[in-house]
């Protein structure tokens, strides 16, 4: 048996085109084969991963947002079998889940980051791309007149994000169990538009955003610096360890996300070894698919 759910965001997700639907289900369909052909978990969150960072429609890989600098700063993590690697800031690697997986399998750190996370990439061979656009950059004029008006970075994010509901949208995450029952995690960012230089966000943080182990696997979205304060995966953990099921887990964490800091603020996707999932958000909506080895074919739900 196996089974993988990704998502492609939390936020306030009122539409959705043809081909942004088509771009999850074949993130759903290529992890699904991996599993199905005996691969592992690992390799199909990988590949679900990359499939919606090539795709251009989530704010991961090429459709990364900008930050107030106006550039491209790329999160992404990954997680399997006690190991664990994670790319911060980045700026031109074309698929930064490749680059967190290399930092897992060949050094003895768990995240890299900005310059020489890049300098590394490139050294192994991975490609480089340039994700700034003229559409992006146009976005970004606009925000920054709204943002000149303001004092303060954080509150003011928090006015856009109320303005401009669609600052906060398309990380993208996979959760995989594989028929030895080995759990896998893996999520990739451009994080949220005009956030400061610099910053790191859950994605790239293991028992934040990202996290596995041999009981559960957890994949985040929603305004990071809330998914770090709470820990998101390493609670994820701790409620798997006292026995509670994916779907029970899924629901708490956002049940306490939603008491300690309101609504709007999260969403996540679990997957325990006994192939139950579990998915929950405190957001308008959060793209979503999953696919285990009893049905027919993958489920994708757009909003
Ligand atoms: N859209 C997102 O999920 C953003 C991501 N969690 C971050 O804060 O970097």
């Amino acid at each position: 048996m196996w089974a993988i759910v990704v998502h492609g965001g939390a936020g306030q997700i009122t539409s959705a085109s043809r081909e942004e639907h088509e771009a999850l289900l074949e993130a759903v369909k290529s992890g699904a084969e991996v599993l199905a052909s005996g691969g592992s978990s690992l390799d199909a969150v990988e590949r679900a991963v990359i499939v919606m960072e090539d795709s251009g429609f989530f704010n991961a890989g090429s459709g990364s947002c900008l930050n107030i600098a106006g550039e491209v700063e790329m999160d992404a993590a990954i997680m399997s079998g006690g190991k664990a690697g994670a790319v911060a800031c980045v700026k031109r690697i074309k698929n930064p889940i490749r680059a967190a997986r290399k930092v897992m399998e060949l050094t003895d750190h768990v995240i890299l980051s900005g310059e020489f996370a890049e300098k590394f990439a490139v050294k192994l061979g991975l490609e480089i791309s340039n994700f700034i656009t003229e559409e992006k950059m146009e976005k970004y004029r606009k925000l920054m007149e709204v943002f000149r008006r303001k004092e303060w970075y954080y509150k003011v994010n928090k006015d856009l994000l109320d303005r401009y509901p669609d600052l906060l949208h398309g990380t993208v995450g996979a959760v995989a169990v594989d028929s030895r029952r080995d759990l896998a995690a893996a999520t990739s960012t451009g994080g949220v538009w005009l956030k400061l230089p610099g910053r790191i966000g859950d994605t790239a943080l293991i028992g934040a955003g990202t996290y596995a182990d041999s009981r559960v696997a957890l994949s985040a979205t929603g305004i990071g610096e809330y998914i770090i304060k709470m820990g998101l995966g390493t609670r994820a953990g701790m409620m798997a360890e006292m026995g509670m099921r994916a779907d029970e887990i899924a629901r708490a964490l956002i049940s306490k996300m939603s008491s300690e800091f309101g609504r709007g603020i999260a969403g996540v996707i679990v997957l325990d070894r006994d192939y139950r999932m579990g998915i929950d958000y405190n957001t308008a909506g959060m793209r979503r698919g999953w696919m285990r080895s009893d049905m027919k074919r993958p489920v994708v739900i757009d909003i």
